[in-house]
């Protein structure tokens, strides 16, 4: 029997902890296996221009504590991907470059968009396999993904320095925190990190139960507060305004109309960050206080992965080599308690992991005095 030929390649943002399970699975591919490893640079955009390297042992070798991803990524969608400044269905292509580069699976590593263009891959008749990465943990049908755990540290730290100087200076500090649709890294760092208000995308606020929340607190003598405000997070009326809109995408009569619809939702889900600004003018002006605003940005995925996204990606990996090897394809390796199990792709792309609005965590913030501003 030939050596089988795998390629692997990353895309969506970055996460720490891409590359152990880049490690992770090629190990096991090259070791326990016998195969071929084929890394594609940039995310889809390599797949397809046909850009790779083949990665043997010592190529994987020193790259478990690194962050980022040795193969590079990018955002760009199989079916509509822009070339020579056209937009175009690259899946034809790219077919072409998995029989020509004789590939018997690929192994995409990403998160929802990912899992999205595995599909369109899958469907194409591509063997694919999907690990799940993100640092949103906004994945469905698994526990967590690598690079949350990491990110969540980098928050809870973030959080806790900005108390000091928040008390210091009898201030509020806004925090923002990464997670334009699922509020989970927010809602995590915030109850870790003690912080007063939690804001969520999940959860509409409104600015009078915020500034209440603060008053309250100064009346009982902390003359300052944290907020933690993920980037999704919206007031009620703009989380109605965008409920509007992603309805007008749903009942579009046309392609045309649905196009148009959903500009109008990414021209609403980007004046997140102003959102942030806006919402510190308006505390000053209901408390008296002065307010500040810190966006985490892309420090929160940057740098080496922690122990518990070495040991996730590490574990994922090597199932996913074992998936191929017992022939299972179109799935994701989704992490469950101590193992893993494998989740077919139809079932987890085009969905999003939110917040459940009565989720433990949720619960546990309430039970110890922290607004969720609603
Ligand atoms: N996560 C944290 N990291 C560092 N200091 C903190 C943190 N949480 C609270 N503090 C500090 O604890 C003191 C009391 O804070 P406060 O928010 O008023 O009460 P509580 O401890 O009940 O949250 C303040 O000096 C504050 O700066
Ligand atoms: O890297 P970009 O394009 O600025 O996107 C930022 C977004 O990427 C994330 O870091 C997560 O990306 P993924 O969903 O691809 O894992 C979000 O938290 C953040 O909103
Ligand atoms: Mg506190």
């Amino acid at each position: 029997m030939a050596t089988k030929r795998i390629g692997i390649l990353t895309a969506g943002g970055d996460a720490p902890g891409l590359n152990a399970a880049i490690r992770g699975f090629g190990k096991a591919a090259i070791a326990e296996h016998g195969w071929k490893l084929i890394g594609f640079r940039d995310g889809m955009r390599g797949l397809a221009e046909n850009r790779y390297t083949e990665l043997d042992a010592k190529a994987l070798s020193g790259i478990l504590t690194t962050g980022g991803t040795m193969l590079g990524t990018s955002r760009d969608k199989v079916h509509r991907m822009v070339v020579d400044g056209e937009v175009r269905d690259m899946i034809p292509t790219i077919v072409e470059n998995v029989e020509k580069d004789k590939l018997d699976a690929l192994v995409c590593l990403g998160g929802g968009g990912t899992a999205k263009n595995a599909r369109r891959l899958m469907d194409a008749g591509i063997n694919v396999l999907h690990l799940p990465k993100t640092i949103d943990n906004d994945i469905v049908h698994t526990d967590t993904s690598f690079g949350f755990s990491t990110a969540l540290e980098i928050a809870t730290e973030a959080v806790d320095r900005l108390h000091s100087t928040a008390h210091s200076h009898h201030r509020i500090i806004l925090t923002e925190i990464m997670g334009h649709r699922a509020g989970w890294l927010a809602l995590g760092a915030g109850v870790a990190g003690g912080a007063d208000v939690i804001l969520l995308p999940e959860v509409p606020y409104s600015v009078e139960a915020i500034a209440e929340r603060i008053e309250r607190r100064r009346k009982h003598g902390s003359s300052f507060s944290v907020v933690a405000v993920a980037e999704g997070a919206r007031s009620v009326k703009d989380a109605e305004e965008l409920a509007h809109a992603q309805a007008l995408v749903k009942d579009a009569s046309s392609p045309e109309l649905k196009a148009m619809a959903k500009k109008g939702v990414k021209a609403l889900e980007a004046s997140h960050r102003a959102n942030t600004f806006t919402l510190a003018e308006q505390l000053e002006a209901a408390t008296g206080l002065e307010a500040r605003v810190t966006i985490l940005g892309y420090v929160q995925r940057g740098g080496t992965p922690n122990a518990a996204d070495r040991l996730l990606g590490t574990r994922l990996g090597v199932a996913g080599a074992n998936a191929i090897a017992a022939g299972k394809f179109g799935v994701m390796v989704a992490d469950r308690g101590h193992d893993t199990a494998l989740v077919p792709l139809k079932e987890v792309a085009g969905k999003v992991k939110y917040v459940p609005r009565d989720h433990e965590w949720i619960k546990a913030a309430r039970a110890v005095g922290t607004a969720l501003g609603d």
